[in-house]
């Protein structure tokens, strides 16, 4: 091995961490340091693997309860601090991680937007480090290369902004898509997408399909943010594990063809470890089956040159291209690493 490099992760029993805790595990030029949760939490001391019976054998780890003590030293004792924490708490730690010397990877919303009056109407808290929101860079990985390469807070985006973007970038970046009317992205999303702790939105009884955070959703504006231009988002809870479906009409620019939509989507991503394309949508669309423990994003288009419309079908597994393996796409970048374990497209 000719670097390794020591990964800590905090937040490491919730869904986003253990599996971020996995992929470092198995990664040969990251280390597996030491796993976080809350000072009070009631895991602190359980063995990780014990929580999440999936890596018995991978992640026989003890889980570090996040004292004081812990904190004042973490960002000494490993190159690269992952935090797979609510927004407001990542927030509270990434400074003290950065003064001690760590590359902060942020898997939250906490540090995804330059504008700090975004945080009260969508999150629901004053921001208070505005000055680390313009130092952060955006991490969605296929289009944010050359800036994550020096980054020391990498603000990894949001799982349905993923899908969206993935879909969307291509065709607006090359002007392909009407300057009026507005991309309308509905998307549908497992329920591992609220995070681990019990709660009415993720009860058993209660999961249905059904649309949620109508008009008002945080990723509405992140998506926004970073296609440089406003969008329709509708977020729907389905009742199924793991994985997000995008499905998203647009109307292209006066007289744009499928073929110019088809070279947009493969300039843009041919040759990625991690986007798939289905072109033309002809013998298959994008789905979860397809996607689930994997870190791909599959996308697929279809375009009806007669009205000068598209439908873009985007799908990955929210825990991994949606978060966890974005954040290690983003750390394979910062630290010059290979595309491991992405490349050779199994299951993770
Ligand atoms: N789930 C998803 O699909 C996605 C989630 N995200 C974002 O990633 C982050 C993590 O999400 P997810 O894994 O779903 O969340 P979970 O609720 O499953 O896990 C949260 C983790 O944080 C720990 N934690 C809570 N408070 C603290 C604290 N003060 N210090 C240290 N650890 C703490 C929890 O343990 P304990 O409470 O026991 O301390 C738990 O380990 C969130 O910001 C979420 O918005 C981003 C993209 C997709
Ligand atoms: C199903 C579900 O509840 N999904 C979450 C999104 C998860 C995600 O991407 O998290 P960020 O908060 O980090 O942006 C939601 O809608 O709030």
């Amino acid at each position: 091995m000719s670097q390794s490099i020591r990964c800590a992760v905090i937040g490491a029993s919730g869904y986003t961490g253990v599996e971020l805790a996995a992929l470092i595990a198995r990664h040969p030029q990251l280390e597996l340091g030491k796993v976080y949760v809350s000072a009070a939490s009631v895991d602190g001391g359980k063995q990780l693997s014990h929580l999440h019976g999936r890596f018995l054998g991978l992640l026989d780890l003890p889980i570090t309860p996040l004292t004081d003590d812990e904190l004042a030293v973490v960002g000494e004792q490993h190159n690269l601090v992952f935090l797979a924490t609510e927004h407001q708490v990542s927030t509270q730690l990434a400074p003290t991680l950065l003064a001690q010397g760590a590359v902060v990877m942020d898997l939250s919303g906490g540090f995804r937007f330059v504008d700090a009056d975004i945080y009260p109407k969508y999150y629901g808290f004053e921001h208070e480090q505005p000055e680390l929101l313009k130092q952060a860079v955006y991490g969605l990985a296929e289009w944010n290369a050359e800036a994550i390469k020096t980054a020391d807070l990498v603000a990894v985006p949001g799982c349905y902004p993923t899908a969206s973007l993935s879909a969307l970038k291509p065709l607006q970046q090359a002007g392909l898509l009407d300057a009026v009317q507005y991309p309308v992205i509905n998307a549908v999303s497992g329920v591992s997408g609220a995070g681990r702790k019990a709660s009415m939105v993720n009860n058993f009884c209660e999961v249905s399909l059904h649309p949620y955070g109508v008009l008002g959703h945080r990723h509405q504006p992140e998506i926004s943010d970073q296609l440089g231009r406003e969008v329709i988002f509708t977020p729907h809870l389905g009742n199924f594990p793991r994985g997000i479906v995008a499905t998203i009409t647009v109307k292209l620019a006066q007289g744009v063809t499928a073929e110019q939509v088809s070279a947009a989507y493969h300039s843009a991503y041919d040759g990625s470890a991690c986007v798939r394309l289905y072109d033309g949508m002809g013998g298959q669309t994008p789905s979860i089956k397809n996607v689930a423990n994997t870190c791909h994003v599959d996308v697929g288009w279809k375009v009806d040159e007669t009205t000068g419309h598209a439908v873009l079908v985007a799908a990955e597994d929210n825990l991994l291209k949606g978060a966890a393996g974005q954040a290690i796409q983003c750390a394979n970048i910062r630290f010059g690493l290979a595309d491991f374990p992405f490349a050779t497209g199994a299951a993770l």
